[in-house]
């Protein structure tokens, strides 16, 4: 057995890992005004649930993310975990303590990244990372990290007048100033430009390898792929799947492939459907823009080229891709996750 690899089972794993969450169930007891505005979020006990029997493990030394569209109850779920919110039902342990009610010792070990930022506006930049690094025994040396994330450039701005992506940048270097164990992000590449982005996923990935561990809520799919060790797909409050990136993409069905292609003219579609049989499905995209999905065989690519060759149309372009996250997330929940 492995000992330095962040599954390795003794005992109790819960102390093993960042976060352990286990039918986790979230009621907010609305006011008046949310009530009015959102009749259809009121259950029958007057609450709104906000997650029902959620659980997940992340693990130290990985990247676990949460992915869900607007609403599916992926920042209340990091809110639990965090000791912000107390659960209405189900346990939660952060570094094998509850996090509700923690002691400083515990929240000095964790870092956290708001989705809004949580930042006070009056100050500057670095004051304010200067500020939280004394706060810390063994903080990051505030110069190297802002000069990192870019952010000498725009310290002579309150935090107030900053955009949403420079807010990002220092609310990322306040979470990793005290060198923490566990890493919550909320979102984290909302509105960075894609060099930041990049700067920023690097970071993350770096965490990664000195074994702290990480969870990150996002809406974009491209994130996921890009970083995630672990995926939970989350709707209406509860996980709907889980696997890494590799396992959702293959699902039941690792043949099922999609084959897109653009033609100069208009495409006689019954004829190829006649030609394809039922295994394979036909999809008119757009004006002369068409994909193939379903078990591509090269006997299918071949009737394809076939029946090109008897309407007399050239290809303008031709792509064979595998099924992306987005594919699976629309399966599952029957909507697009933006
Ligand atoms: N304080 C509250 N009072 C009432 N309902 C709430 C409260 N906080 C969250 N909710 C509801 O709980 C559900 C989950 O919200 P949550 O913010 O966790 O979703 P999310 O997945 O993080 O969404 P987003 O991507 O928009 O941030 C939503 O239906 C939301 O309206």
């Amino acid at each position: 057995m492995n000992s330095s690899h962040p599954h390795f089972q003794l005992g109790n794993t819960s102390a093993l890992a960042a976060v352990q969450i286990d039918s986790l169930v979230k009621e907010f007891k609305p006011t008046r005004d949310f009530a009015q505005k959102n009749p259809e979020k009121i259950n029958e006990r007057g609450t709104v649930s906000a997650i029902d029997g959620l659980s997940l493990t992340a693990h130290r030394g990985e990247v676990c993310v949460l992915l869900g569209a607007n609403g599916a109850g992926k920042t209340t779920t990091l809110a639990c975990a965090q000791g912000l919110q107390k659960p209405t039902s189900g346990t939660v342990q952060l570094l094998g303590e509850n996090p509700w009610g923690a002691s400083p010792e515990l929240r000095a070990r964790v870092g956290i990244m708001l989705q809004d930022g949580g930042l006070p506006q009056a100050m500057r930049p670095i004051p304010l990372l200067k500020h939280i690094s004394s706060m810390y025994q063994n903080p990051l040396k505030v110069d190297e990290i802002a000069e990192r994330l870019g952010i000498h450039s725009f310290n002579g701005t309150t935090i107030r007048r900053l955009s949403g992506g420079q807010k990002q940048r220092v609310a990322l270097a306040a979470a990793l100033m005290g060198r923490p164990e566990v890493l919550f992000l909320d979102e984290p590449s909302a509105g960075l430009d894609p060099q930041s982005r990049n700067v920023v996923f690097e970071i993350i990935r770096e965490q990664k390898e000195k074994g702290v561990g990480i969870i990150l809520t996002t809406h974009l799919l491209d994130d996921a792929q890009r970083l995630a060790d672990d995926v939970y797909i989350v709707d209406a409050g509860t996980v709907v799947r889980h696997g890494s990136v590799q396992e959702l993409l293959a699902g039941e069905d690792s043949n099922h492939k999609r084959l897109t292609f653009t033609l100069a003219d208009k495409l006689n579609t019954q004829r190829l459907t006649d030609r394809l049989g039922s295994d394979v499905t036909l999809i008119h995209l757009s004006d002369h823009h068409y994909a193939l999905e379903g078990q591509l065989s090269p006997g299918v690519i071949a009737q394809l080229g076939a029946e090109l060759e008897q309407q007399n149309l050239m290809p303008v372009s031709l792509e064979l891709s595998q099924r992306t996250l987005e594919d699976v997330f629309l399966e599952i929940s029957g909507r697009d996750i933006q």
